[in-house]
């Protein structure tokens, strides 16, 4: 079988080299003709206010050298927190040539826009966003500096390929962004255009300009075949191209308007090959490491060297200087209220769980399996999250209560909401997190079981402007006069009422993955005296934008809640030394977005990470798998989390405390590849 896929891919290579006799060679000829950039210290630029740091002062000179390369660009992979945004500005300030677009995440627009104002002498910057942006090309071309987010580059292409309606008609708009030609695009946290298909990433790859760079920290989040799109979008000729094995046709885009034969030469789609799929995603997924694995992962090293720089802090720390970060578990008990709920929630979870062992259809069950899981974390943190919980309330209408949509995992407020292809609607994070856990990568819709289709990078569906300002919230369906905390949340009240004792001035961040929760834990705050506040999914950016600077700039403002989909990535919040991490995920990945937020340049203070469990409940066999997780991926010195957030049955039987060789059987075939390739793509990196 192996020597068939071998023969076939040999004879795509033999066609392919045939009718396109420049591809005979391309990896020798890029190694022979275009050398390696060695970063040295280029100067501080006159008109930045900041002093750069030298790994900064390295990069500046990388990426203007990279601008007059082949590449006009390239990618910037710093680890997350030691400044990619400040390191553009520097390039941004060298040439003052304008316009220049930059597409971030929203959370991530403000922040642009307030270091632009804090470091330069005057980058005219206009933050393009809201119903009544600027819609006049020659207005945006005055701006130094544009900034936008991903949906909105998504609306704005999308009107413009396939209108939308008004008064009955399809009205198609031009999207001024791709009417203009940007002297650099920058996009911020590149990985949001990681899947080709996607309206977003289509958008991107339409935007015209003379330099590109993609930034982020975690270029490769999942699989090698996500950096296709970053390469596409950086332009590279042919690896992201579609060759034809029978003729010299070429091209960026799969054309086959009639499904059947090519809009160019008639050829049909078998006969049409991906250049990146052939020489690198194929013989990688189907290799691993082994023979033709090996090979594409050195041609891979060979491109990323060429276009990629990437700093991580432990290679950098004497220029870093940055304090230590201590991670702490702190383990407490249910009452016995809470012990005796847990328990029957947890025997009828367990017998659902024994049953679909027992029947051999775990696989089948998994999103049932995943509710389940779901529900015993939130009976960790708080009873109410699952007796109160709106749990047939999912719609997308509003109730007359002013009650607003709600996501059919968590059954909390949904505040990143997408809909899947059967019409359900979760919030991003949530389903995003539940796809990186299906075990068999097949995932079912945790609500019908249909297989599920969405695109993780549709835009947030338009809730925002029908949701009531005095959104209550699971409080709302409380009697406050008699409600009751919980242990979790007495746990965090004396961390933090211990720590106002020490030193009233430290500030704390608390994350939590269900809003509810966090709803919770702010009433409880409040009656405890502490002054806070929040940052929440369907704020706006300058809403967000006002909240951080509230947190920042008022000492007596000592604990900012953070709902991990909202707040999970993109943040600086250095006046924060504390972090409280108040629901475990098995996957430590998304814990370490969390405290990067505060451990990262500007922070002077020693950061600490406290990792609320409970430890007769669900949540210590997540820190235990966790643990598992990490020592797995440490052996490996993997940069890639794919392996983690998946989900073995094993790890299902670890959860569930079911020993059972049955289980172990089970482990994927695809958890095994994960744990070469991470092997692997570390050495490249
Ligand atoms: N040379 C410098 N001196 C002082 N502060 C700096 C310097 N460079 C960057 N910073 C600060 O470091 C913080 C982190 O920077 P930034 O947000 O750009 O990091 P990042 O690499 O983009 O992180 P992420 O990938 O998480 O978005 C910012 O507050 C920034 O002002």
């Amino acid at each position: 079988m192996i020597l068939l896929i071998y023969l076939q891919s040999e004879r795509t290579t033999l066609a392919l080299h045939r009718e396109h006799p420049e591809l005979r060679d391309v990896w020798g000829d890029l190694a022979a003709s275009i050398p390696v950039i060695v970063p040295t210290k280029a100067a501080q630029p006159d008109n930045l206010k900041l002093t750069l740091l030298p790994f900064q002062q390295e990069s500046l000179f990388w990426m203007r050298k990279q601008e007059t390369g082949i590449w006009c660009g390239g990618m910037l992979a710093d680890e997350m927190g030691m400044g990619k945004t400040i390191q553009v500005i520097a390039l941004l300030v060298t040439d003052r040539q304008k316009p220049n677009l930059v597409v971030a995440p929203t959370v991530a627009i403000m922040q642009w826009r307030n270091e632009i104002a804090a470091h330069t002498d005057g980058l005219k910057v206009l933050v393009w966003h809201g119903a009544a942006r600027e819609s006049n090309v020659a207005e945006l071309k005055k701006y130094d500096v544009v900034l936008t987010t991903y949906a909105v580059l998504e609306s704005c292409f999308r009107k413009q390929q396939s209108g939308f309606k008004r008064k009955g008609q399809i009205i198609k708009e031009k999207s001024p962004l791709h009417q203009l030609k940007w002297n650099r695009i920058i996009l911020d946290e590149a990985h949001n255009i990681k899947e080709r298909y996607t309206n977003t990433a289509k958008a991107a790859f339409e935007l015209d300009a003379n330099y590109r760079w993609c930034l982020s920290g975690t270029p490769l989040q999942n699989r090698v075949g996500e950096l296709y799109s970053l390469v596409r979008f950086l332009g590279g000729d042919p690896f992201s191209f579609y060759f034809c094995k029978l003729c010299s046709c070429k091209s960026l885009h799969w054309k086959f308007s009639n499904k059947r034969t090519c809009d160019d030469c008639d050829h049909s789609p078998m006969q049409h090959t991906c250049f990146w799929n052939n020489e690198i995603l194929t013989p990688i997924q189907k290799n691993g490491m082994m023979g033709p694995g090996a090979t594409a992962f050195k041609k891979l090293k060979i491109l990323l060297d060429r276009v990629m720089l990437r700093r991580t802090k432990l290679q950098r720390a004497d220029d870093l200087g940055l304090p230590p970060r201590t991670v702490i578990v702190r383990r407490d008990y249910f009452s016995p209220e809470e012990k005796e709920l847990y328990l029957s929630l947890f025997s009828d979870a367990k017998r659902q769980f024994t049953t679909y062992l027992d029947q051999g259809t775990i696989l089948n069950n998994y999103s049932n399996i995943f509710s389940l899981l779901t529900r015993m974390r939130q009976m960790a943190c708080h009873p109410d999250l699952v007796l109160r919980s709106k749990t047939n309330a999912s719609k997308f209408v509003l109730e007359e209560d002013g009650e607003a949509t709600v996501c059919r995992i968590c059954n909390d407020i949904a505040e990143d909401a997408i809909q899947s292809k059967c019409r359900h609607i979760f919030d991003r994070e949530c389903i995003r997190l539940y796809i990186d856990s299906v075990p068999n990568g097949d995932p079912r819709c945790p609500v019908c079981h249909l297989p599920l289709t969405i695109d993780l990078e549709a835009p947030a569906l338009e809730l925002e402007e029908n949701l009531p300002n005095t959104r209550q919230g699971i409080l709302g369906r409380l009697n406050l006069e008699k409600w009751r905390s919980s242990s979790k949340i007495e746990a965090l009240i004396e961390e933090l009422s211990n720590l106002r004792m020490q030193d009233a001035t430290t500030k704390s961040l608390v994350f939590s993955q269900f809003v509810n929760f966090l709803d919770l834990i702010a009433f409880r705050l409040q009656k405890a005296g502490f002054n806070i506040c929040r940052l929440e999914g369907t704020m706006s950016p300058q809403a967000r934008d006002a909240t951080i600077k509230h947190f920042m700039n008022n000492v007596d403002v000592t604990v900012f809640l953070v709902s991990l989909k909202a707040g999970g990535v993109a943040l600086n919040l250095t006046e924060a030394s504390r972090v409280y991490l108040m629901d475990s995920w098995w996957n430590p990945a998304v814990e370490y977005q969390a405290m990067d937020r505060i451990h990262r340049l500007g922070q002077k203070r020693p950061v600490q990470a406290i990792k609320l469990v409970v430890e007769d409940s669900i949540e210590s066999r997540i820190v235990q798998l966790q643990e598992k997780k990490s020592a797995m991926v440490d052996a490996t010195l993997s940069a890639d989390d794919s392996a983690m957030g998946k989900l073995t049955p094993e790890d299902l039987g670890f959860l569930f405390r079911v020993s059972s060789s049955v289980a172990f059987v089970h482990i994927s075939i695809q958890f095994a590849y994960c744990f070469i390739f991470s092997y692997n793509i570390f050495l490249f990196l």
